[in-house]
């Protein structure tokens, strides 16, 4: 078995079903393992990986691990296997402490998101020196590289990594739930308004790709006179940025809690 995982919830399942959609991985030599074992196993059924109990852990060869940092101490006793190299997404749990916990130097640290579902993940990692030389760190640039884009990021960022692109949809999707509110407000339907604006969110993000600046877009949007900067300044004047760049420290501060607690 070349990859098992350990928690299917939510980013396990998307990158189990973003990895068998791009053929990174045979799902036959994908084990899947996680508390929740009705949903696991429909999972492995569905895309031909195997359900695991923690013994199989033996026979896999690369280990993954996507449960949330809280539950980390209740896995390390039995997810600890001499000869396999490990790869977490939790948040926040730096790679010492993964090492410490699960008794071997080679370790992955990863933070993608979820539009691995998609191919679209941003993905930092980082490892131990021992996970490079014995190719964990190339595997791991493999899987991630095969549902999105990998970056390779120092330690001590790796939790602002975490609350811009791994939080971020979830920024967006607020962003995208405000317009919306919006437009209801002014009396569009719900069910409209809503798909306008995640559209025009997608729209907008690869307008700003074309661009060397975000900047660029906002002034070629803005009419001298016109509806758009009369939107911005109302925007402006509620302290939009201050509070997205707030939500990132925060998020940041949190996943160095997170990392604390898991000491
Ligand atoms: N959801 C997201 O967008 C992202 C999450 N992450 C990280 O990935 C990890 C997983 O996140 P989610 O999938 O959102 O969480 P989740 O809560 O949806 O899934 C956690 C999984 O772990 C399993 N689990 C919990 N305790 C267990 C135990 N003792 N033994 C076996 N399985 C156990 C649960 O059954 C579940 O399948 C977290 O550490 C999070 O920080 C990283 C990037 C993005
Ligand atoms: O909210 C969280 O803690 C996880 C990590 C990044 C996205 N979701």
């Amino acid at each position: 078995m070349k990859l098992a995982i350990i928690g299917t919830g939510k980013l396990g399942s998307a990158l189990l079903e973003g990895m068998t959609a791009r053929g990174v991985l045979d799902p036959s030599d994908i084990g899947l393992l996680s508390r929740n074992v009705a949903r696991t196993q429909d999972l492995a059924s569905r895309y031909g990986a195997r359900l695991l109990v923690p013994e199989d852990l033996r026979a896999a060869e690369r280990i993954l691990i996507c449960v949330q940092p809280r539950n980390f101490s209740e896995i390390a006793p039995w997810a600890a296997q001499e000869h396999a190299g490990y790869i977490s997404t939790m948040a926040g749990v730096p790679t010492g402490a993964l090492m410490r916990r699960l008794g071997t130097k080679r370790v992955v640290r990863a933070m993608p998101s979820l539009a691995a579902t998609i191919g679209r993940s941003q993905t930092a990692l980082t490892s131990s020196r021992e996970a490079y030389d014995t190719g964990d760190l190339a595997f791991a640039g493999q899987l991630f590289g095969a549902v999105g884009d990998t970056y390779d990021i120092p330690e001590h960022l790796f939790d602002t990594f975490t609350g811009m692109c791994a939080s971020g949809p979830a920024y967006a999707a607020v962003f995208a739930e405000a317009l919306a509110d919006g437009a209801v407000r002014m009396g569009m339907p719900r069910a409209v308004a809503t798909e306008l604006a995640a559209k025009m969110l997608v729209s907008s993000g690869e307008l700003m790709q074309l661009r060397a600046h975000p900047a660029l877009l906002k002034d070629e949007v803005c009419s001298p006179g016109g509806t758009t900067i009369a939107g911005l300044q109302a925007l402006e004047a509620s302290g939009v940025r201050s509070g997205i760049i707030e939500a990132v420290v925060a998020a940041t501060r949190r996943g160095r809690e997170l990392g604390a607690d898991n000491e």
